[in-house]
């Protein structure tokens, strides 16, 4: 024996409600799609006219193909039948419905359904159904072919009903449609589509439905998905993380405004407005069913979008700049991920380097190695040694900056990065003659004590700019022993055994002050024939030196700034050596 499945209609409405539509508001969508296909089975050259008025009831009518009473029975009364499906069960391509379930949705907000609807050539029919699962089928009156589905708003529902909604709601979704759409005499539909508008319309229309001005506007066209369109670009930074929805139209009825998907993650900066033909929707109507077709149309609006970065490359790179200085933030941490986005920066982003602002191209182009100091502290130090020297320095301490370095030279082995260490520079200082380092020898030996307790090597060597007298260099190694024995002297008991323990494998090669023989200054301090005048030199020359780097300052380094400064000035200050006048 075999049966039919059983339907409880209340299980059904109660599924929608809740778990397939995000809102009631949809029932306005599907009776308007309904309207729309029974005008389109009409045939192509059919003038539809769709017109909704709101009362005591709420009423749609259209001028459509209609029902014949056979049909009504076989289309009204079960769930699930449609008359949008092929012999084979496939969604016939001309219609928005496919799945019979839409009118449902109309009992969200109503008890009653009344479908008044009369096909060319027979007679009159009204269907009424109710939300407890029962309906009736009795000749209707006389009437037009098309038909009139009336709701009868359920208590507690009535203002999904009420005329300022349903207008809203017929404008939302269907301001689109190819049909002429009325609500309580408001004309719905506007004619023509946004993105065919001319540029100061498109403008206003961005600002008021995705609430900016464009930085720019991209025509999109996928001739496969039967979409047309428009990307707004953000005029303003967002973060990638946050998806934004686009706003996006099937068969010129709305599917959301805040559909995910349409583009690659990298295109974070541009909110789309389409419409398709060929993309297919969710059931619940609000999302794009994520196929074969979704994804090479993702694949041709990305091509579309690149190709507009490349042509403000080449038509004007001016611009292009401007949209890099808006989103650089996003295009660098996408960059991290996103080997094109990755090929953008290096191509057209101008990062800080120490011989002006240089794309990493260009910068390659020049020195060959892209090098870079890794904190924004290390290339001030560095910037102008460095370039003194001719060494291009770029400089990695913004954000992404040197890890976007490191993954180019990772990605393309022709690219070759290298870190400037600080000590680096040494190897390019020129050592002193042994004439000079030995008459310097006294002096370097009382400079050295003078720095001894701050754990600080002086050393003499020749290095342009001669305008610099100075250098304090940190190696890293020297940088990571400053740290552990911060820590070690901060730890408790236990975890100072541990670091204790380990201490003996840290290097721990000194910080240097590097004195400039090139500079004049420097030439004199050596020479002086007062030591303790000498000595406050050196110091001060260190602390400049701290400050100059912005390295960090110890209380040790403040006090003897603060002395060293005091003493020159009382050596500068006539009437010193307890000569003051009383
Ligand atoms: N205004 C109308 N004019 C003519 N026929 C209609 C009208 N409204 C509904 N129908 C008929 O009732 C059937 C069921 O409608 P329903 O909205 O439940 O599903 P659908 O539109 O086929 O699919 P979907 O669930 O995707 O909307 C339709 O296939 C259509 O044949």
């Amino acid at each position: 024996m075999s049966n039919t499945f059983q339907v409880d209609l209340r299980g059904i409405v109660d599924l929608l409600s809740h778990h397939l539509y995000a809102s009631p508001r949809v029932y306005v969508r599907e009776l308007l799609q309904n309207a729309v296909d029974a005008i389109t089975a009409v045939g192509p050259d059919h003038a539809g006219r769709v017109e909704i008025t709101t009362g005591e009831a709420l009423r749609i009518t259209d001028n459509g193909i209609g029902l014949t009473e056979a049909q009504v029975h076989e289309l009204l009364a079960t769930i699930g039948r449609s008359s949008k499906r092929d012999e084979l069960g496939f969604a016939r391509h001309e219609f928005l419905g496919q799945f019979g379930i839409g009118l449902l949705s109309c009992f969200l907000v109503a008890d009653e359904i009344r479908v008044h609807t009369r096909r060319e050539g027979a007679t009159p029919v009204l269907w009424t159904g109710y939300s407890d699962g029962r309906y009736d089928v009795r000749p209707g009156d006389e009437r037009e072919p098309g038909t009139t589905v009336t709701l009868l708003p359920r208590r507690g529902s009535e203002h999904y009903l009420t005329s300022a909604t349903v207008v809203e709601l017929a404008g939302l979704y269907g301001s689109l449609l190819p049909v002429e759409v009325t609500a309580d005499g408001h004309q719905v539909t506007t004619g023509t589509v946004p993105w065919a508008l001319p540029a100061s319309e498109r403008n206003t229309y961005a600002e008021s439905m995705l609430g900016f001005r464009p930085f720019d506007v991209i025509d999109l066209n996928v001739p496969g998905a039967g979409l047309t369109g428009a990307a707004f670009v953000l005029p303003t930074p967002v973060n990638p993380a946050t998806r934004g929805g686009h706003r996006v139209y099937l068969k010129r009825m709305l599917l959301s405004e805040n559909v995910e998907g349409l583009l690659p993650d990298w295109a974070f900066f541009a909110r789309c407005v389409v419409d398709s033909t060929e993309l297919r929707p969710t059931a619940s109507r609000e999302a794009l069913y994520d196929d074969g077709m979704l994804a090479e149309t993702r694949d041709a609006i990305a091509d579309q979008l690149r190709g507009w970065l490349v042509r403000l490359a080449t038509t004007d790179p001016r611009r292009l700049a401007q949209f890099l200085q808006i989103h650089h933030l996003g295009v660098k941490a996408l960059a991290l991920h996103d080997d094109e986005m990755l090929r953008l920066v290096e191509q057209w982003y101008p990062m800080q380097t120490n011989m002006g602002e240089l794309t990493l191209a260009e910068f390659r182009a020049r020195y060959g190695v892209l090098r870079y100091a890794a904190t924004a502290d290390e290339f001030r130090q560095l910037a102008a040694v460095a370039g003194a020297q001719d060494v291009g320095l770029i400089n990695g301490g913004y954000v992404y900056d040197a890890d976007l370095i490191q993954r180019l030279a990772a990605v393309d082995p022709e690219v070759h990065a290298e870190r400037l260490d600080p000590t680096d520079l040494t190897t390019r200082f020129t050592a002193v003659d042994a004439e000079t380092e030995l008459r310097l020898r006294p002096f370097l030996s009382a400079a050295q004590r003078r720095l001894d307790r701050l754990g600080c090597e002086v050393v003499v060597r020749s290095f342009d700019p001669a305008g610099l007298p100075a250098l304090y260099l940190v190696s890293r190694a020297a940088a990571f022993h400053d740290e552990f024995t911060a820590s070690r002297d901060q730890a408790d008991d236990l975890w100072g055994g541990v670091l204790d323990a380990l201490s003996s494998t840290v290097p721990n090669d000194r910080p240097q002050l590097v004195l400039n023989h090139r500079n004049p200054l420097i030439r004199r301090v050596a020479a002086l024939g007062d030591a303790e005048l000498a000595a406050l030199a050196v110091e001060s020359l260190y602390g400049q030196a701290l400050l100059l780097g912005h390295h960090p300052i110890r209380p040790a380094d403040a006090a003897l700034l603060t002395t060293s400064f005091l003493g020159l000035l009382d050596r500068a200050v006539p009437g010193g050596n307890g000569e003051e006048s009383r």
